[in-house]
C-alpha cells in the first residue's frame, strides 16, 4: 500500500464529501470522485487539480442503481492505487414514516446501507491482502437516537455504525483501519432534501469544522469519531454498558419474567 494512496470519495459533489475531497487533495492524495452530478464533480476536480496538483478521476454513478454501483465496486477491486474509501454518499427523506413513500424508503436504504456495504465488501479483501488501507464510513448521531423522529434515516445510520464496528473488529487485526464518523447537524444541502430549514436549528456545525475534526480522529486511528460530543467518556460508558450486557444474553432458558406463572 502506497504511503499516500489515492482516495475514493462517494458523494463528493457537495457537502461533507466535497470537503473530504478537498482536505485529502491538500494532503497530496490523488482522488476518485463519485456522485451523480457530473458538472459539480468536474468543477471541483478542475479547482482541486489547479490548487493542489493531484490527479483526479471522476466516476459518475447513481449508487442506488445496481449496475452503476457495480462499476464503482470494480474500480475499488481493481485499482491498486486506491488505499482509502470514504463511504460518504447519503440522503434523508422529509416527513414521518407514515408520510414517506415505500419506494423512496427503499431507495434511501439502498443508498445509505446497501451501497455502503457493497463498496466496503468490494475493497476489503484487497486491503486485507495488502495489510493496509482505510475505510471511512459517514454515519450520524441520528443512528443512536430513535427519539429524533427520523426513523428510516436513523435505522440506516445505525446499520453504518454497526457495520463499521464489526469491520473494525474483523479487519483491524489484518491492518485495515475502519472509522465510523457520527456527525450531528452540519450545514449542508441534506437539510433541503430533509424538509427542514437548517436555519431554524441550533448547534449546527460548519462543514469545514466537521471534516477537520473527523480527520483528527482519522489520524488518531479512532474507531468511532463523534465530532460534536464534548465528553468522549459518554460514548465509552455507552459501549461498556452494551458489552457488559452481552454475556447475560446467552441462556438456555427464558428469563424468569417470561416463564408462565402456574
Ligand atoms: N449534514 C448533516 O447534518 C449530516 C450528514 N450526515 C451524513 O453525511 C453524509 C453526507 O451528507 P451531506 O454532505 O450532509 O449531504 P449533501 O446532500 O450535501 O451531499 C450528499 C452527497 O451524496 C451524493 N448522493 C446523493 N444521492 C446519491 C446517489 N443516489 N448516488 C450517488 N451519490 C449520491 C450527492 O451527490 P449527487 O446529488 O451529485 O449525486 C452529494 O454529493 C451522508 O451520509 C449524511 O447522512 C450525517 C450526519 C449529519
Ligand atoms: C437528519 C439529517 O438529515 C442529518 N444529516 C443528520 O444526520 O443529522
Amino acid at each position: 500500500m502506497a504511503e499516500n494512496p489515492a482516495v475514493l470519495v462517494t458523494g463528493a459533489s457537495t457537502g461533507i464529501g466535497a470537503k473530504y475531497a478537498e482536505r485529502f487533495a491538500r494532503r497530496g492524495h490523488d482522488l476518485v470522485l463519485v456522485a451523480r452530478n457530473k458538472a459539480r464533480l468536474d468543477a471541483l476536480a478542475v479547482r482541486l487539480r489547479d490548487e493542489t496538483g493531484v490527479a483526479i478521476d471522476i466516476l459518475q454513478a447513481d449508487l442506488t442503481d445496481p449496475a452503476e454501483v457495480a462499476a464503482v465496486e470494480a474500480r475499488l477491486r481493481e485499482d491498486e492505487r486506491i488505499g482509502i474509501l470514504v463511504n460518504n454518499a447519503g440522503g434523508n427523506l422529509p416527513g414521518s414514516f407514515l408520510s414517506q413513500n415505500t419506494d423512496d424508503v427503499s431507495r434511501l436504504i439502498a443508498l445509505n446501507t446497501t451501497a455502503v456495504a457493497r463498496l466496503a465488501s468490494a475493497v476489503a479483501p484487497r486491503f486485507a491482502a495488502a495489510g493496509g488501507g482505510a475505510i471511512i464510513n459517514i454515519s450520524s448521531v441520528v443512528g443512536i437516537a430513535p427519539e429524533f423522529g427520523m426513523t428510516v434515516y436513523g435505522a440506516t445510520k445505525a446499520f453504518v455504525t454497526f457495520l463499521s464496528q464489526g469491520l473494525s473488529i474483523e479487519l483491524g487485526p489484518k491492518g485495515v483501519y475502519v472509522q465510523a464518523v457520527l456527525p450531528a447537524a452540519t450545514r449542508t444541502e441534506i437539510w433541503d432534501h430533509s424538509g427542514i430549514d437548517v436555519n431554524t436549528l441550533s448547534g449546527v456545525m460548519e462543514v469545514d469544522d466537521l471534516v477537520d475534526a473527523a480527520l483528527l480522529g482519522f489520524d488518531r486511528r479512532e474507531p468511532i469519531t463523534i465530532p460534536p460530543l464534548p465528553d468522549a467518556g459518554q460514548w465509552d460508558a455507552y459501549q461498556e454498558a452494551r458489552v457488559a450486557m452481552l454475556p447475560n444474553t446467552r441462556q438456555a432458558n427464558p428469563a424468569e419474567r417470561y416463564r408462565k406463572a402456574d
